[in-house]
């Protein structure tokens, strides 16, 4: 299936500059929706995953249907204030601005293999902002899905300790 049929693109948004990715249009297709899930399930179902890490919030809409198809756990990934229990805090880039991540302490137990799911690889920093919050309460990360990369912005040089894959790339 071509998902960049059903994936919209809106110039300028949010800032002048940005070609933005809008994945709504994906989701609204149930196909393109369940075709989307279950391609990272077949990635992940042999790498032993023990939980599914999402960063808000597209990251939430990608990552729950994952972890619910592969009968395991979800964690999510917030931005800060949002977890109402002890956290940990990290600051990363983004591709517009900067921002901090922060993860429920007890949300992952020590040795426990973690995949990564989020909607759109574009510098790279939210995604080694998750891996940084996993990797200090002793966690794996054992894989990073995206269902997009923006190959320009070169997010895998971030990356290259991962196991990355992404479904469409422009
Ligand atoms: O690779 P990066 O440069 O870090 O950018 C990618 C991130 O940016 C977007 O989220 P955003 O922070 O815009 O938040 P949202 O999902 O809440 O809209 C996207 O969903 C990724 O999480
Ligand atoms: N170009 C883009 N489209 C959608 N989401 C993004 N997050 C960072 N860059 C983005």
């Amino acid at each position: 299936m071509d998902l960049r049929k059903v994936i919209r693109e809106v110039e300028n948004f949010p800032k002048e500059g940005i070609n933005f990715k809008d994945i709504t249009t994906l989701m609204q297709d149930g196909e393109a929706f369940k075709f989307t899930i279950d391609e990272f399930i077949k990635d992940l179902k042999d790498k032993n995953v023990d939980v599914i890490v999402g960063p808000e919030a597209r990251g939430f809409l990608m990552g729950t249907p994952v972890a619910y198809g592969m009968g395991i756990g979800f964690v999510p990934v917030r931005k800060p204030g949002k977890l109402p229990h002890e956290v940990e805090s990290y600051n990363y880039g983004l591709e517009y601005g900067t921002d901090t991540l922060e993860i429920h302490k007890d949300a992952i137990k020590p040795g426990q293999r973690v995949a990564i799911v989020d909607d759109l690889l574009a510098t790279g920093g939210t995604m080694e902002a998750a891996a940084k919050l996993i990797e200090k309460l002793g966690g794996e990360v054992v894989s990073m899905q995206f269902l997009i990369e923006l190959e320009f912005l070169n997010g895998r040089d971030k990356l290259t300790q991962y196991n990355v894959n992404s479904l469409i790339k422009y």
